[in-house]
């Protein structure tokens, strides 16, 4: 699964359980999945809603709550990683970008404040080159006047603006995978595909793996060029994201790109 037999997987996955509950009314909501991503390529995951594509995504970021009980293994970078290890990878070597960027986003900070510290945090460097960080990162999510920008607090911009800076915030810190869990939803058409344009082109640009959860089988064909298909916490489909949706053999693919919206 995007990954070919002479390529070491960035990310490999094998097994993935999440269960919540006690017995009798323990509740799988992720039951055993496997794939691989290589450095570099896209990998969408789509899936009817409460499929487990979040619960997925939060595992590998280290953000699922304390009720969760977890099997399976997650290996980033050649090395088996606990929730734990997984916390500390998120935001350095790991970023997000979730559906809202109120997430990523501290309301009370300005975003120039907000993007010196992850700058100076987590790449060590002094405030004057963490600003000049800060400006070339917003220049390079197409934020116009990053200056103006850099003072103004998330309410004063708009959810495509936040939703740039979201991910200007998360690359800025050079990660190698990039999991956006529905990162264009709660955006317009064309804010939304000016959007999945730009993380197109930062991800070549970055060598970056991408991990790209959406309803929408639009968005993971414009991104992503292998596909799995989730439903009830279970992979039921694999595949190049265009052989799916041109020539879907299972049932659930083919209901799911008939309704083109799951
Ligand atoms: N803390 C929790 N305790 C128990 N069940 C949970 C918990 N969090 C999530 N779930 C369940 O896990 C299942 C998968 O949820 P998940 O959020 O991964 O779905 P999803 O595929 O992302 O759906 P959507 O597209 O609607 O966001 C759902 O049935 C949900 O109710």
């Amino acid at each position: 699964m995007s990954v070919t037999a002479t390529q070491v997987p960035l990310l490999d996955v094998h097994g993935l359980t999440i269960r919540y509950g006690d017995a009798p009314r323990v509740r799988t909501v992720v039951a055993g999945i496997d794939f691989a991503l290589a450095t570099g390529a896209a990998l969408g995951i789509v899936g009817g809603s409460g499929s487990g594509k979040s619960q997925t995504a939060l595992a590998l970021l280290g953000l699922l709550p304390p009720a969760a009980q977890v099997e399976g293994r997650i290996i980033f970078d050649g090395c088996a990683q606990s929730p734990q290890a997984l916390a500390r990878l998120r935001g350095t070597q790991i970023g997000a970008v979730f559906q809202h960027p109120q997430a990523s986003l501290s309301p009370h900070l300005r975003i120039g404040t907000q993007m010196m510290e992850v700058l100076t945090v987590h790449l060590g460097i002094a405030r004057a080159a963490a600003l000049a960080e800060a400006r070339r990162w917003l220049d390079a999510v197409r934020i116009p006047d990053a200056g103006r920008c850099l003072r103004r607090f998330p309410h004063e911009l708009s959810g495509g603006q936040c939703q740039r800076i979201a991910i200007a915030m998360a690359l800025c810190v050079r990660p190698r995978l990039l999991i956006a869990d529905e990162p264009t939803t709660a955006l317009d058409a064309t804010t939304q595909a000016q959007l999945l344009d730009l993380l197109g082109e930062l991800r070549r640009e970055l060598r970056l793996a991408l991990l790209l959860i959406s309803h929408d089988w639009g968005v993971v064909a414009e991104l992503c060029e292998q596909t799995l298909v989730l439903r009830d916490g279970r992979i039921v489909d694999r595949g190049s994201t265009q052989a799916l949706m041109a020539h879907p053999t299972h049932p659930y693919t083919a209901a799911l790109i008939a309704a083109r919206c799951v």
